[in-house]
Parts: structure tokens; sequence; C-alpha cells
């Protein structure tokens, strides 16, 4: 991961983009991890879109194909490393948040939309994303608990920075990538899944969820009142770059 925060202008919506996130393999705690929201619920964005990488657990899934995240289950949050742990700042949002619809089912819908319009209802799915802690991928036991508990994807990320975001206030659409079909069967013949395999179909189908994304964020600019204005400290400093 790059670890660049890249402001601009994407379909003239002043956004801000991270090449690159913050995992709680990697050594960071929860509250560090997901601390790049608040910076930018900070600086003024309302929308988060999030992506991610995933192993399919649907055995309906392809690789290569791309989940609109419908809920997820954040089971290391579950079970004891959730970002809000510690005291509560009021600034950002309410102690107890509920997470009873943390994609927002119109931008959902939005998504379907555009991906349909851009000829990609091959390869379109909707459904629910487990995190858990990595870095391991998963024995062929943990997949089946994983599966059973509802989820159709399984990645180490998001759902941390989903709930974050959604206690500021901010409106979230999420996407999953699934970069491999996950082993549920013991004794399989199937090739178990690496890093190079996860990159490797991430890039193949890199542009079309940038096209996805990128489209999506046009037909968002008329309803985004810091389109056109200065109205948030980030496009406040965007518009500023523009002009000089
Ligand atoms: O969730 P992102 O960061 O997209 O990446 C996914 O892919 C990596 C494993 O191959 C893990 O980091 C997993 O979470
Ligand atoms: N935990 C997990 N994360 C992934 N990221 C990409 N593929 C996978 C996977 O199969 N399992």
């Amino acid at each position: 991961h790059a670890g660049n925060l890249v402001l601009g202008y994407l379909s003239g919506v002043p956004t801000v983009c991270m090449q690159g996130r913050l995992h709680f393999y990697e050594g960071h705690p929860a509250w560090l991890v997901t601390m790049p929201i608040r910076m930018m619920k900070l600086i003024g964005v309302e929308t988060l879109i999030v992506t991610n990488a995933s192993g399919g657990l649907n055995q309906d899934y392809n690789s290569g194909d791309i989940m609109v995240i419908k809920d997820h289950i954040n089971l290391t949050g579950l079970t004891g490393q959730h970002p809000l742990v510690g005291p509560n700042d009021e600034k950002f949002g309410p102690r107890f948040p509920a997470m009873t619809t943390p994609y927002d089912p119109e931008l959902r819908r939005l998504a379907q939309e555009t991906a349909k319009e851009l000829g990609f209802s091959g390869f379109m799915r909707e459904g629910v994303y487990v995190k858990v802690s990595g870095p391991s991928y998963e024995t062929p036991s943990e997949s089946r608990l994983l599966r059973k508990i509802g989820a159709d994807t399984v990645g180490m990320s998001t759902a941390p920075e989903v709930v974050v975001a959604i206690h500021a206030g901010m409106k979230v659409l999420g996407f999953s990538m699934v970069t491999n079909v996950v082993i549920l069967k013991q004794d399989s013949d199937k090739t178990p899944p690496t890093h190079q395999e996860v990159m490797d179909t991430a890039n193949k189908r890199a542009k079309d969820l940038q096209l996805l994304v990128k489209t999506i964020v046009g037909k968002l600019a008329s309803t985004l009142k810091a389109t056109e204005s200065a109205a948030t400290p980030a496009a406040a400093m965007l518009h500023k770059e523009k002009e000089n």
C-alpha cells in the first residue's frame, strides 16, 4: 500500500482518497486503524466509499465478482477489538450508536443501477461481509463457520472503518471484490489462497471498479452541497488550489 492521502476532484466532486489503509494485523489498535475516517469527518467528508479484496464464502461467487456490501459482521469488534472502545467523544457521535443500516440503501440502489448501465451486471453481487483479524487465511472449518453465520465474503478490514463512519454520521457505500473463492472442504484439491492471487485478481478488475466508483460519484455530484461551493474545509482547500 502506497500510504498516500490524495486530495482532488473526482467527477467534479471534492474527494479524499486513501491509497491503502491500516490493518489490525499489522499491529495497529482498532482506534488507530480507523483514525483516517475521523480525520475525513473533520475536514468535511460526508460520504464514505469503501472497497476491499475478499474471499468468496458464497460458492456461487466467482473470482473477480464485485459485491455491494449490504451488511457486515464485525467479528473482531464483537469479540473485543472494537474501534469505539474507550472514552466516547460526543463531538463525533453517541456512546451507543445503532448499526441497523450501515450501508445506505439508496447508495446501494444507485450502485446496482450504475453497474447495470455500465454492463457490469454479470459480475455484480450484493451480500454480507465478515471481518476477521488475519493475517492467516481461514481453515476450511473456519470458512464453513463464517458461511453458516451468514457471510458471503470474508476479509481483514472495512467493518471497523464503517462503524466509525456511521458513528460520526457519515453515509457509507461499500464494495467487496472477490479475489479468491474460499475452500470450504477439507482435503480439497483446490489451490490454497495467496496474497499474489488476491493482488492479481484485484488488479485485473481494478479499472471496472474505478469506473463504477467514478460514475457513481458523478451522479452524486448534484446532491452534494460541497460540490460547487467551498462548504467544507477540504472543499475550500481544493477550490483555492483550482483557482491558483
Ligand atoms: O481488505 P483489504 O485491505 O482490501 O485486503 C484484503 O487482502 C489482504 C489479504 O490478501 C488483507 O489485507 C485483506 O483484508
Ligand atoms: N480473511 C481473508 N481475507 C481475504 N482477503 C482476500 N481474500 C481473503 C480470504 O480468503 N480471507
